[in-house]
């Protein structure tokens, strides 16, 4: 399969800090990667190095096929990209800011002005200026000027930081018409439902490391599957769920009397046959469930300590853009 990106043992260490651990991917191409995790866990600090914009403190970055930053603007003459929340001339209109842009690059990316702002749904705003956008019009003014030298390659650090529910539906399907165009996008995030439903392959990060990567069906299959019961009488119950022929194993939770017994591959038999057991042995049974793990709960147990971080970003409490302690190098 082609590549679009590859990265062998990248490491980026900042003093005694180690920003970006030994990362080994392939981002195919004509794909939408994410590239997810909580915040502080390097994101950025690898999105500059693949920019050109930081150096490794060791490994191999392959963009394009050409090494970054050695071959750097070959490999970068068809990327586009926002680094951190991409900057704009506040006092300029969007359309303005954009022909500014374009007169540093080409003619083609002049002429591509009006396409892009469509593209990214601000035609109707392009005569206002940018300082009475919103942070997500900006994102979308970024992801426009990302287009405007026709990528093959899309790099965004976080472009849903600051839509709203209806922004995000939006930008998820302009992302899936890039790809579907033949273009590959490589996307940062924090919050797993943003990426969810936009990416093709996922990568699960923490502390600068991949604890998980691969298409977000593989991620999902990945997890474990379960009857979820709870009954009166743990010390008759126990023995009946582990003598369940599909059991797996049995496993206790936090809640008293409750159990996952795990199976391979779960079906509502195996819900029946659990209540019809404990109930011939004579054993209440409180609550049955089927227990299956989504890319959530997964990437909740991977970065276990975050879980309150990720929650509350899904109930739309996102950190400012400007929390990002790297300053600011959009392209
Ligand atoms: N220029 C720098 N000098 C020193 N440390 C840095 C520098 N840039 C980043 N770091 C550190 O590297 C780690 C990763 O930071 P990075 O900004 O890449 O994370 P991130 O996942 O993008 O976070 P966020 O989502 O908050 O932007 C952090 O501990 C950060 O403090």
């Amino acid at each position: 399969m082609d590549h679009v990106i590859s990265l062998r043992n990248v490491t980026k260490r900042f003093g005694s800090n180690t920003a970006v651990d030994d990362v080994t991917i392939d981002v195919p191409s004509g794909h939408c990667y994410a590239w997810l995790g909580p915040n502080g866990c390097g994101k950025t600090t690898l999105i500059r190095m693949m920019l050109g914009l930081a150096r490794a403190s060791s490994g191999q970055i392959v963009v394009r096929g050409k090494q970054v930053p050695s071959q750097g603007r070959e490999a970068l003459s068809r990327v586009g990209a926002i680094v951190e929340e991409p900057r704009f001339y506040p006092y300029l209109s969007g359309r303005a800011n954009l022909e500014i842009w374009a007169a540093h690059q080409s003619a083609d990316a002049k002429a591509a002005i009006g396409g892009a702002l469509d593209r990214v749904g601000l035609s109707s705003r392009a005569g206002d200026k940018v300082g009475s956008y919103s942070l997500g019009m900006r994102q979308r003014l970024g992801v426009a000027r990302a287009l405007l030298n026709d990528p093959e390659l899309l790099v965004l650090d976080e472009p849903t930081n600051g839509l709203d529910p209806a922004g995000l539906q939006e930008f998820r399907g302009m992302i899936r018409e890039l790809v579907a165009e033949g273009r590959s996008v490589f996307i940062s995030s924090h919050i797993l439902s943003e990426v969810e439903k936009m990416a093709d392959s996922i990568a699960i990060i923490e502390k600068g490391k991949v604890l998980a990567s691969g298409p977000v069906e593989d991620l999902i299959r990945g997890g474990r599957q379960a009857v979820g019961v709870r009954v009166d009488d743990p010390g008759r119950g126990l023995p009946v769920l582990r003598g369940l022929p599909f059991a797996r194993e049995v496993r206790e939770t936090d809640v008293p009397g409750a159990y996952e017994v795990l199976v391979e591959e779960l079906a509502d038999d195996q819900l029946l046959a659990t209540g019809r057991e404990l109930f011939a042995a004579g054993i209440g049974v409180l609550e049955l469930r089927p227990v299956r793990e989504t890319l959530e709960r997964r990437f909740l147990e991977l970065t276990g300590d975050h879980a309150g971080e990720l929650a509350r970003a899904e109930l739309g409490d996102v950190p400012p853009a400007d929390d990002a302690p790297t300053g600011g190098t959009d392209r």
